[in-house]
C-alpha cells in the first residue's frame, strides 16, 4: 500500500472526480441489485397473481431504471477514467521533470529501453488501474455484499446452500492468482527483453550492417520472440485450465440452488419467482469472485508498476541547486582548478588526481593525452555534469557551487565528442540553446562553425529538416552543426571536446580563427588527439593517467622534449622511425 501512499500526491487532486464516480458506481451497483428484485415481483405479484394491468407500469419501471443504470454507468466510467488520466498525465509531468534534473551519473548506468518503458507502459498499468482496479475493489465489495444481504432477506437457508461451495472457488482463485502473477511478470520481462533488443537493433544498424550480422541478430530477435511466446502460452493454459474449473464450481453452486430451492418451491416455502432473483443474486456473487483473480493481478501489477515509478521519482539527485547565488546571472569565464580529484565510482582508480590549472578570460586552453586520460573529465566539472571528490573549482573566483547550475550551464557551451542533433528543423538545432536567437545570429553561428556553406546546398537551406540523430549529414557536417549551436548560445566558457575530429585540416583552421573572434574575452577549452587542432592554444596542458604531466605553449613543450613532443613526432615526423626508435 505504500506505493499507492507514496505517490498520493498524484492523484489525491483529482479526487472529486474519484468520490463522483465512486457514487455513480453505488448507483450502478444498487440498480443492479434491485433488477432481480423487480423480477421477483413481476413473477410473483404480478404474474401469478393475475395483476396484468400492472404489467405495463412494471415495463415502464424497468425501462426507467434501465436508463438511469445506462445514464449512470456512463458517467462512472467518464469520470472514473478522467480520474485515472489526469492523476497519470501529471505523474508523467513529474517522471519526465525529473528525468531532465538528474545527474549524468544516472544514465550512466541506465538503459534507454528499460526507461521508455517506464515512462509508457508502466505509466499505463499504473493508469489502468487507478481508473478501473478502484472501482472493480469496490464493486466487488459492493455487489457481494448488496447480493448476500438480498439473498439472505428472501431465504437464509437456501443462500447457505447456495454460497457452500463459495471456499472452494476461493481456493482456485487463490490458486489461480498465485500461478497467474508470475506468468504475468515473465511476459512483461519477456516484452521488456524484446523490446530492448529492438531498441538496440534501430540504434545500431549501422554496425549491425557493416559487420555483416544480420542473420545473427535475426535468431537472437527469434530467441527473444520464442521466449515471449512460451510465457505469453504459459499464461493462456493457466487461464485455460482454472476458468473452465472455476465455472464448474459455479455451475455446482448453480445445481445446488435449483435442486434445494425447487424443493422449496414445491412445498410453498419459496415464490417462483424469488427462485429466479436467486438464480440472478448468484451470479452476482460468483461472477466477482471469479473476477477476482483479474482484479488482485491488476492490482499487483500496479503496485510492481508503481514501484518502478518512484525508482525514477525517488532517485537521488547527486547534482543540486543549494545556497546558490541567483544574482549574478553573468560569468566572465575565469577557470580555476586547484588540487582536483574525481572518482566516478568508489571502487575504481581515479579519474582525475590532483589537477591544477589557471585560465584567464579570453585564453584558449588545450588539453591532450592518450585515449581515457581524463582530457573530457576536465571539461565535464567546469558544467558540473559530474561533482569533484577533493579539491576546489572556481569560476571568476567563487567556488562553481555557489552558481546555480542554469547559470553556470548558460555560460558555458559544450561540443560534446558524439554529435547529438535533434529531428527538426537545422534552424531550430543550431538554435536550441538560446530560442529567442534572430535569424542573422543564427546565420552568423553557422558561418563561423563553418557550416553556412553546405547548409545552403541543402534544397531546403536552414528549413531542412534533420533525420533521427541528423542522420543524413555527414559526420563532419553534424560537428560543425554542433559547434555553431554552442557558438550561438554566445558562451562565455566553450569547450569543444574532439568537436573537429571527423573535420578536415583546412576547415578546422578557419573554424578556429573565426572562433578567435566570437571568444574574444572568453575562454575556449579545446580537447583533441591531433596536435594540429590545439597548437595555437595559449596553454596546452598534456593529461597522462589523470593527472596534468605537462604545460606550456607549443613551442616550450616541444623543447622539453617529453610526452608532447613524442606525440608530436609520431603525427609528424615519419611514424615508422618513431616507432622504432622507441623499440630500440
Ligand atoms: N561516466 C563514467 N563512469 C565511470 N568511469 C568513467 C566515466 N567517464 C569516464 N570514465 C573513466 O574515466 C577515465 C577518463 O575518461 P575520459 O573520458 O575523461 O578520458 P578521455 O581522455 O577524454 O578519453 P578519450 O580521448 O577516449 O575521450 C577513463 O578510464 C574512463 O573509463
Amino acid at each position: 500500500m505504500s506505493v499507492f501512499r507514496k505517490l498520493r500526491q498524484f492523484y489525491l487532486p483529482y479526487k472529486k472526480d474519484f468520490i463522483w464516480s465512486m457514487i455513480f458506481l453505488l448507483v450502478v451497483t444498487g440498480i443492479t441489485v434491485v433488477y432481480p428484485m423487480i423480477l421477483q415481483l413481476t413473477i410473483d405479484d404480478v404474474i401469478i397473481g393475475h395483476r396484468y394491468e400492472l404489467v405495463p407500469w412494471m415495463a415502464i419501471a424497468f425501462v426507467g431504471v434501465m436508463a438511469l443504470k445506462a445514464l449512470s454507468t456512463f458517467i462512472q466510467h467518464y469520470l472514473a477514467d478522467m480520474f485515472g488520466i489526469q492523476a497519470v498525465r501529471a505523474l508523467r509531468d513529474a517522471l519526465y521533470e525529473k528525468l531532465q534534473r538528474l545527474p549524468f551519473s544516472y544514465y550512466d548506468n541506465a538503459k534507454t529501453g528499460d526507461l521508455m518503458s517506464r515512462l509508457t507502459s508502466d505509466v499505463e498499468g499504473f493508469r489502468f488501474f487507478l481508473a478501473f482496479g478502484f472501482s472493480e475493489a469496490l464493486r466487488f465489495l459492493i455487489m457481494v455484499g448488496a447480493s448476500f444481504c438480498v439473498m439472505l432477506y428472501y431465504s437464509p437457508k437456501l443462500t447457505f446452500v447456495t454460497v457452500a461451495a463459495l471456499p472452494f472457488l476461493a481456493v482456485v482463485v487463490y490458486q489461480f492468482d498465485r500461478n497467474v502473477h508470475p506468468a504475468f511478470r515473465r511476459v512483461r520481462q519477456s516484452f521488456g527483453k524484446l523490446n530492448t533488443k529492438v531498441q538496440e537493433n534501430i540504434s545500431g544498424i549501422y554496425t549491425v550492417k557493416a559487420l555483416s550480422k544480420e542473420a545473427a541478430e535475426m535468431e537472437r530477435f527469434n530467441e527473444k520472440n520464442g521466449n515471449l511466446k512460451t510465457s505469453q502460452l504459459a499464461t493462456s493454459e493457466l487461464w485455460a485450465k482454472y476458468f473452465p474449473l472455476m465455472e464448474a464450481i459455479g455451475n455446482i453452486c448453480v445445481v445446488l440452488l435449483l435442486a434445494y430451492g425447487g424443493y422449496l418451491v414445491t412445498h410453498e416455502k419459496l415464490q417462483p419467482g424469488e427462485l429466479v432473483a436467486f438464480y440472478s443474486l448468484t451470479w452476482y456473487i460468483l461472477g466477482p469472485i471469479m473476477q477476482l483473480g483479474f482484479t488482485i493481478n491488476m492490482f499487483s501489477q500496479a503496485k510492481a508498476s508503481g514501484e518502478r515509478l518512484l525508482e525514477i521519482l525517488e532517485a537521488k539527485e547527486t547534482i543540486r541547486d543549494e545556497n546558490v547565488d541567483h544574482t549574478t546571472p553573468h560569468i566572465r569565464g575565469e577557470v580555476e582548478f586547484r588540487n582536483v580529484t574525481l572518482y566516478y565510482r568508489a571502487d575504481a582508480p581515479p579519474a582525475l588526481q590532483n589537477v591544477s590549472f589557471y585560465a584567464y578570460p579570453g585564453k584558449t586552453i588545450g588539453i591532450i593525452g592518450a585515449t581515457g586520460s581524463g582530457k573530457s573529465s576536465i571539461t565535464h566539472l567546469i558544467s558540473r555534469f559530474y561533482e569533484r571528490s577533493d579539491g576546489e573549482i572556481l569560476i571568476d573566483g567563487r567556488p562553481i557551487e555557489q552558481y546555480s547550475l542554469k547559470t553556470l550551464r548558460s555560460n558555458v557551451g559544450v561540443v560534446f565528442q558524439e554529435t547529438f542533433l535533434f529531428s527538426s528543423t537545422i534552424q531550430s538545432n543550431i538554435a536550441y540553446g538560446r530560442p529567442d536567437a534572430t535569424m542573422e545570429e543564427i546565420v552568423d553561428a553557422a558561418k563561423r562553425a563553418g557550416a553556412h556553406d553546405f547548409i545552403m546546398e541543402l534544397p531546403d537551406g536552414y528549413d531542412t529538416v534533420l533525420g533521427e540523430r541528423g542522420l543524413g549529414l555527414s559526420g563532419g557536417q553534424k560537428q560543425r552543426i554542433a559547434i555553431a549551436r554552442a557558438i550561438c548560445k554566445n558562451p562565455s566558457i566553450l569547450i569543444l571536446d574532439d568537436a573537429t575530429s571527423a573535420v578536415d585540416m583546412e576547415t578546422e583552421l578557419r573554424i578556429q580563427s573565426a572562433l578567435r573572434d566570437v571568444m574574444k574575452g572568453k575562454t575556449t577549452f579545446i580537447i583533441a588527439h591531433r596536435i594540429s587542432s590545439l597548437k595555437h592554444a595559449d596553454e596546452i596542458l598534456v593529461v597522462e593517467q589523470g593527472r596534468i604531466v605537462e604545460r606550456g605553449t607549443h613551442d616550450e613543450l616541444l623543447r622539453q622534449n617529453g610526452l608532447y613532443k613524442r606525440i608530436y613526432d609520431i603525427q609528424y615526423q615519419d611514424r615508422a622511425t618513431v616507432l622504432q626508435g622507441e623499440a630500440r
